[in-house]
């Protein structure tokens, strides 16, 4: 895992670590989710009543809530944490000293919306049993800890593209591409086909290792299909929305953050 507070480069191999690492976490945290029903009136805004006056959804108004607690112990002080409100609460704990991994302005970059945006339209929908089992704490917690690792993941990408960048076989082509903004030849030099389809074989694996439920016998498992599950594998996710996942949104929108990264990277 690369350690943000050690100065020095952070080689490619070590970042791709942790984006390996990170998909433990991503497939673990919606497993998490996938035990509750779709509860959608967390997500409307306006359906519990606040006290306080909150205007919004539960999952927003929960999501404010542990931002605010997060940011005082210093979360979004790092460069890999990026928050989805707009939480504005002082740490208590003194700023720590970290080393300029990033250039400046890219720090700025934050995508949160659009992860929010993919997290309820396509994954808890089919992460999810259709219905309202009340358990609407539960579901919030697991949504905020999907989205948290959804965000770290996309977010890598700007670590990604400064050791591209940063890489003497490449940074001549990648000035001259910054510099004539051409986006599309800047997305073609930085994509690593091999390297995805790598990714997409070992997501799908992992799903079917980390989703068996071994309370059910292996043949039970991959003949029937379980009432309770919400996949006719019996796996507890199914593999083929996490690796569409990864296909049609985690890994663009990576791509997307690298870019947008890349662009400013000269100003
Ligand atoms: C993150 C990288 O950049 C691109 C994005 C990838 C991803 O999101 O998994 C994988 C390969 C590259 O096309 C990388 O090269 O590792």
């Amino acid at each position: 895992m690369a350690n943000l507070l050690i100065s020095g480069p952070i080689s490619l191999a070590t970042l791709r670590d942790t984006l390996i690492r990170l998909e433990d976490t991503i497939i673990f945290s919606l497993i998490e989710r996938s035990q509750f029903a779709q509860n959608s009136s967390i997500y409307k805004p306006n359906i519990i009543k606040f006290a306080d006056g909150f205007q919004g959804s539960f999952l927003e108004w929960f999501l404010l809530e542990v931002e605010n607690v997060h940011a005082k112990v210093r979360r979004y002080q790092s460069p890999d944490e990026y928050p989805f409100t707009k939480t504005s609460t002082t740490p208590v704990l003194e700023p720590l000293d970290y080393p300029s991994h990033l250039h400046e302005q890219g720090k700025l970059i934050n995508v949160n919306d659009e992860i929010k945006a993919i997290y309820l339209d396509f994954v808890v929908p089919r992460i999810s049993k259709p219905g309202d089992d009340s358990n609407y704490g539960s579901s919030a917690t697991r949504d905020i800890e999907c989205l948290q690792a959804l965000s770290r993941r996309i977010h890598y990408g700007k670590f990604v593209a400064e050791s591209k960048f940063t890489d003497p076989k490449y940074q001549e082509k990648y000035i001259e591409l910054i510099k004539n903004k051409d986006r599309d030849a800047i997305m073609e030099l930085l994509t690593d086909s091999n390297v995805e389809k790598k990714l997409l074989d070992r997501v799908r694996t992992k799903c079917e290792i980390f989703g068996q439920d071994l309370s059910v016998s292996t043949q039970t498992q991959t003949q029937t299909q379980d009432p309770l599950s919400n996949t006719s594998s019996g796996l507890r996710v199914s593999s083929d929305t996490v690796v569409q996942l990864y296909r049609d949104y985690i890994i663009p929108l990576t791509k997307k953050v690298e870019v947008e990264y890349l662009l400013q990277r000269l100003d």
